[in-house]
């Protein structure tokens, strides 16, 4: 299994180019199953994660092609590729598949809206908490679906198509959202959504759905109404910039020091966590080509945070900003409010020296003036990434095990790193 080598002690210097967003690219491709027509997805990154949903679209019958791929380009480049469901020819998604990945349960949405019938395996992904799926149901029932569980699958039916319906999410969730959108598209009628998930990639697949046709208003506040068509056709949509890879890089600068330029993407994307990173002494400012992070010396100021639904500071911050408040000069609070297990990170911080206690939801971080480098391991992608940054920081040699937790979500992470003054790198068994 793949390990990162990393040997802190250097500022980080130069450009690094930020990625398609994962977690726009994941929905974005689900939408795919939506229409007979060709979806093409611009700046869709390449990830682990977008390999495994391929493989879970293909199962439904998606035909993929990768565009205009040159001779000797790198195929770890952000490509586009069309997805064409021409004919669904499985409403069924295996256990073996969607087990990898809690995003790939989304499929249901546009099945179920396409085909009137969806069999989905209880989904997997980050062990970060028990992330039922309570939402998805309770809301496509709104919209007349027939649904049960059973043998660790949900079975959703529609046999009259959905129905278009009025649905108030007790509690914000970002897939329900999305797969709700999805499926109201082509539901008869009107459906209105109230507390509806704002994040950015939630309006990034309403502009994509509506560049298929659909009829949606509201994507990006609190609610969202969607007047069903009775077909999609396709479109041609670039992938937003990754918000939370944007802040993590931003992070790993603000932990070493240096001078980097965030490439293509925008502050707009993250504004909570970039107020957060100015407010411990870091320099930033919003360029016409990206975002340029800055700390030339100077003490790292403790900072509290609290993660909530956006426009809050993202939960897939949170483990990065830890790494980073354990080099603060003081005491902060950061407090986890999304996930109930969102502190794997916490004891393999400490291996590297950080000085953190943990009390009901809330991280207690009591700055160190050093970190030192050591063997860590973490059982989720933002864990993982954030034992990059500290490593980064830390003196002497961290291994980070499990890279393949990384490989979900972090585009040429090495690379980046290295063209920067980093030293990084991979080392494959
Ligand atoms: C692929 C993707 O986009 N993943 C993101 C998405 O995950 P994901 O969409 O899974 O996260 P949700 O917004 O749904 O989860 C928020 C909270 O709601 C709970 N919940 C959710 C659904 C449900 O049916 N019942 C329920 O109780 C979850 O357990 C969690 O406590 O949003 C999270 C919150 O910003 C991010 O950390 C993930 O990176
Ligand atoms: C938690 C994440 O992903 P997933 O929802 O796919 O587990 C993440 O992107 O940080």
């Amino acid at each position: 299994m793949d390990r990162i080598r990393i040997v802190g002690g250097n500022p980080l210097n130069g450009v690094i180019p930020i990625s398609g967003a994962k977690n726009a690219a994941l929905p974005l491709m689900i939408a795919s199953l939506l229409t007979d027509d060709t979806l093409t997805l611009e700046n869709l990154p390449h990830l682990a994660d977008v390999e495994q949903l391929q493989r879970i679209l293909g199962n439904h019958g998606v035909d993929i092609a990768v565009v205009g791929r040159r001779e000797r380009q790198d195929t770890a480049y952000a490509r586009t590729v069309h997805f064409t469901a021409r004919t669904i020819v499985d409403t069924t998604a295996p256990y073996e598949l969607v087990s990898k990945m809690r995003a790939s349960f989304w499929v249901i949405g546009p099945l179920l809206a396409r085909m009137g019938v969806a069999k989905v395996s209880l989904p997997g992904g980050c062990a970060i908490g028990t992330r039922p799926v309570d939402l998805f149901i309770d809301g496509l029932r709104h919209l007349g679906a027939e649904i049960n569980i059973e043998n660790g699958y949900v079975d959703a039916r529609a046999p009259k198509g959905l129905i278009g319906g009025r649905y108030v999410f007790p509690k914000v969730s970002v897939g329900a959202t999305h797969v709700m959108l999805m499926a109201a598209t082509l539901a008869k009628g009107q459906t209105v959504i109230e507390n509806a998930a704002r994040e950015p990639e939630v309006v990034d697949l309403a502009n994509c759905l509506i560049a298929m046709g659909a009829k949606i208003s509201g994507a990006g506040t609190s609610t969202i109404t969607i007047d069903g068509v009775t077909s999609l056709s396709g479109a041609r949509h670039r992938v937003l910039p990754d918000r939370i890879e944007t802040g993590t890089y931003a992070m790993a600068v603000a932990m070493t020091g240096g001078d980097v330029l965030l490439e293509n993407t925008s502050s707009s994307l993250l504004e909570n966590a970039l107020l957060a990173l100015r407010r411990t002494g870091t320099e930033i400012t919003q360029e016409e080509g990206g975002i340029r992070v800055r700390r030339n010396g100077g003490d790292i100021l403790p900072v509290d945070v609290t993660t909530d639904p956006f426009p809050g500071f993202p939960t897939d911050l949170q483990a990065q900003f830890m790494a980073l408040m354990s080099r603060a000069s003081g005491v902060s609070h950061i407090t986890e409010t999304i996930f109930e297990n969102r502190f794997m990170h916490v004891q393999e911080l400490a291996r590297l020296g950080a000085n953190i206690s943990l009390s009901g939801q809330t991280a207690t971080v009591t700055g160190v003036p050093t970190l030192r480098g050591a063997p860590v391991m973490a059982t989720d992608l933002r864990a993982s990434v954030s034992l990059v940054i500290a490593g980064l920081a830390a003196e002497g040699e961290t291994v980070v095990n499990r890279v393949y937790h990384l490989d979900r979500g972090f585009e040429r992470l090495e690379e980046k790193l290295t063209n920067c003054g980093a030293v990084v790198e991979r080392v494959s068994e």
